[in-house]
């Protein structure tokens, strides 16, 4: 794992430790200050924008993997096989991303099938952005289990394409969606 990969990953972990840390303020304070120390030293160079894997790098690729150093958001690694996608998240997701008590908040689910879906569509040679997402909440998706997404393709109109997805707990799809992307360039 190169560096900033593995920076992207610690501060997730910092992420999910500070959403529900009980220590007492004395620490609180003292962590803060560190935090903010990290990043007046990160700030010392900055980019133009996250660094991620090419868009173009997605046309007929087996794997392509999405914001994995940019700690703010899930990183998805997913693979590209006769035409399907498939991504798996072997630990799930944790605390950080809970929506109702012990779940995971469904815009994150809704996020991660966006994700999936427009790089299958990418995958496919086709440029184009998310016009419309339509997602059902099947299920509660628990947090800290191994999930995993996966995404088709359903038809294609002109400039339209559209898929269909679902995030995977164990055998149930607790949450389903169907994207409607539009070629843009
Ligand atoms: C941002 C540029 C990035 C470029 C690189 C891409 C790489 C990958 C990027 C990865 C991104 C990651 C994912 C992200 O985060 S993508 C970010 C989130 N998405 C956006 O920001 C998209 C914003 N919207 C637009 O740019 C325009 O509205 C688009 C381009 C979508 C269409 O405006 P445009 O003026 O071009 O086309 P049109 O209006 O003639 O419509 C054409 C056809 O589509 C049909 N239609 C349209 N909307 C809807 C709708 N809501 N429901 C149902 N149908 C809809 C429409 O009826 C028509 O059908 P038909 O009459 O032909 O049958």
């Amino acid at each position: 794992m190169n560096a900033r990969r593995d920076l992207a990953e610690a501060v997730r972990e910092l992420a999910s430790a500070v959403a529900v840390t009980d220590v007492d303020d004395p620490d609180l304070a003292q962590a803060a200050a560190s935090a903010r120390e990290l990043t007046k030293l990160l700030r010392e160079r900055q980019l133009e924008d996250v660094p991620r894997t090419p868009y173009d790098e997605a046309v007929g690729a087996t794997h392509y993997g999405w914001h994995l150093d940019n700690p703010a958001l899930p990183g998805l690694t997913m693979v590209f096989e006769d035409g399907r996608a498939t991504a798996t998240i072997p630990d799930g997701l944790g605390k950080a991303y809970a929506g109702p008590p012990g779940k995971l908040h469904g815009g994150v689910g809704a996020l991660l099938l966006d994700v999936l879906l427009s790089s299958l569509v990418q995958h496919h040679g086709v440029r184009a952005v998310t016009a419309s997402l339509t997602v059902d909440y099947r299920a509660a998706t628990r947090l800290d289990v191994p999930l995993r997404i996966t995404g088709d393709i359903v038809g294609r109109s002109g400039r339209k394409v559209e898929t269909v997805g679902a995030l995977w707990c164990g055998e149930v799809a607790t949450v389903e969606a169907r994207g409607l992307f539009v070629q843009v360039g």
